[in-house]
This record gives structure tokens, C-alpha cells and sequence, in this order.
């Protein structure tokens, strides 16, 4: 094969990689605005559309709660099995020689944005209130939990908003460059604790005006779920930067501002 048979081939790979990077990164913002309102229990409609017919609490078929429960569980295992697995730095190893690696991120948000999509889609409100307030108090707790959202995405750009998603990855293989270095870092919120990702997360599922049900399930499967994560995160990470993750971990607190260092 001589170079010039082959360079069309590569490129028309690479602007498939990019597109469908971008594709994966659309799908991933669609789903992350559908998931705040999922969670923040807002009914998007257009007119007589519904774009988000069901919440955690409202839509849904009307099923005894055992069998709500069930269906619940199931596609949260679904969603953490998802997560655990192809996050790890094992399973990228082995996913990369069936998968190009410039498009590994962007297949992993992919998934990601699919099994969360299939959870909200499929969810069962059960919808006994264990607790509700109203009035100014509601209102303080929307706008933290909105907050928390706030600092999900804000925390993104902090890392590497675009190698998160995947997008960089492609872009860097579309140019011909090699894969962009992971770095560590430690910028703003990452100084005053090591996950404020999922420390956003947790804000967005726990504080609510109306605690119900099937809120609670949500709120404790996913915060066990972020707990095993870290583990295994930051098992990964001091793999990966060894002392630095080390001493990191003994300066900052995981999850809440202030709490007491490791020593
Ligand atoms: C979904 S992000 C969550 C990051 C972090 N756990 C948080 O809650 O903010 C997961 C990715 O971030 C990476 N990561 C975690 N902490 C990092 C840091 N301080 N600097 C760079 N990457 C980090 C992990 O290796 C993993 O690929």
C-alpha cells in the first residue's frame, strides 16, 4: 500500500472519531440537563409536549412500591455496574484493543449517558413523603441543591472540562497529535476537598424540599455507589501519581470541607 492509498483512509477514521466524539459529547449534555430535572423533580413540556414526562417522584406506571423497588434497584445496578467497570484503569487496558484509544473516553460517556438515560426512563416514583417543607425553607434547599449541580459542572472545567468528555481526545487524533497527558491537579474546589464532583452530586440528590420514597432509594444506592467509587478512583490514582495522590490525600478531606485530615 503505498502513502497515498493510506492517508484517505486515516482520515476519514479520524473525522469519524470526531464525530462521533461529538455525538457522544451532545448525547452526554442532553442527558446531564434531563437528569437535573429528573432529579430536581421539574416536568419539562413544549407546549403539548413532555420533554421530561417522568421525575423521580411524578409520571411513571402506577405499580405496588415492592415491585417499583425492584425495577429501581435493577437499573441502579445497572447504572453503578456500568460505571465501576469501565472506569477502571484495568478495564481501559483491555477495552482499548477492541476499541481505538481516541475514542475509548468518548465510548465510556456514551454508556454512561445511555444506562442513565435508561434509569430515568424507566424509574418508578414511589411516592410516600418522609418529609416536605414548603414555603422560604423549600425555596433555600432548591437553590442549594441547584448549587450542587453548579459545582458538578464548574468542577468539570477545573479538571479538564474536554478530556473528561472525550472531546480533546479525538480533536488531538483528527490533528495527528499524540493523546493528550493526564495530569493531576488541584485547582479551586479540588483544594478544599478531593471529589467535588460527586460532593456536587450528593448535594443535588440529598437536599430536596420533599423527601419521598423513592427519592431516599435513590439518594442512598447512589451515594453507596459514589463511596465504593472513590475507593476505587483513588485506588487508580495512586497508581498512577504514586506520593503526589499520597500527600494529597492526607492534605484534603474526600468529600466534606474542613473535616479532619489524615495525618
Ligand atoms: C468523574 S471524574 C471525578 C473526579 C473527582 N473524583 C471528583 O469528584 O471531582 C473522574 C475522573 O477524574 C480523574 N481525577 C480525579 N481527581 C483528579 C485530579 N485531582 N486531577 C486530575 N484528574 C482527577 C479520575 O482519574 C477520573 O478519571
Amino acid at each position: 500500500m503505498t502513502t497515498t492509498e493510506h492517508r484517505p483512509a486515516m482520515t476519514a477514521g479520524r473525522i469519524a472519531a470526531v464525530v462521533y466524539g461529538t455525538v457522544a459529547y451532545v448525547v452526554f449534555l442532553l442527558v446531564f440537563s434531563w437528569a437535573i430535572a429528573f432529579v430536581e423533580d421539574v416536568r419539562v413540556t413544549i407546549g403539548d409536549t413532555a420533554l421530561v414526562p417522568r421525575t423521580i417522584d411524578h409520571g411513571g406506571p402506577t405499580v405496588p412500591a415492592a415491585v417499583a423497588l425492584l425495577v429501581n434497584v435493577v437499573l441502579l445496578t445497572l447504572f453503578a455496574a456500568q460505571h465501576s467497570v469501565m472506569a477502571r484503569a484495568g478495564f481501559k487496558r483491555w477495552w482499548t484493543r477492541i476499541v481505538p484509544a481516541p475514542v475509548e473516553r468518548s465510548t465510556y460517556v456514551l454508556a454512561a449517558s445511555l444506562c442513565l438515560a435508561v434509569l430515568m426512563w424507566w424509574w418508578c416514583p414511589i411516592t410516600a413523603e418522609l418529609w416536605t417543607v414548603s414555603g422560604a425553607v423549600s425555596g433555600i434547599l432548591v437553590v442549594i441543591s441547584l448549587a450542587g449541580w453548579l459545582l458538578v459542572l464548574t468542577s468539570t472545567f477545573l479538571i479538564d472540562h474536554f478530556d473528561l468528555f472525550g472531546l480533546r481526545q479525538v480533536v488531538a487524533n483528527a490533528r495527528g497529535r499524540p493523546a493528550p497527558t493526564y495530569r493531576f491537579v488541584t485547582p479551586l474546589w479540588y483544594g478544599i476537598v478531593r471529589h467535588p464532583i460527586y460532593l456536587g452530586f450528593l448535594i443535588g440528590f440529598w437536599v430536596t424540599p420533599t423527601m419521598t420514597v423513592g427519592h431516599l432509594v435513590f439518594a442512598v444506592a447512589t451515594t453507596g455507589f459514589v463511596l465504593v467509587g472513590i475507593q476505587l478512583e483513588e485506588r487508580d490514582l495512586i497508581r498512577t501519581f504514586g506520593d503526589d495522590y499520597r500527600s494529597y490525600r492526607r492534605r484534603v478531606p474526600m468529600l466534606l470541607p474542613g473535616a479532619h485530615r489524615r495525618t
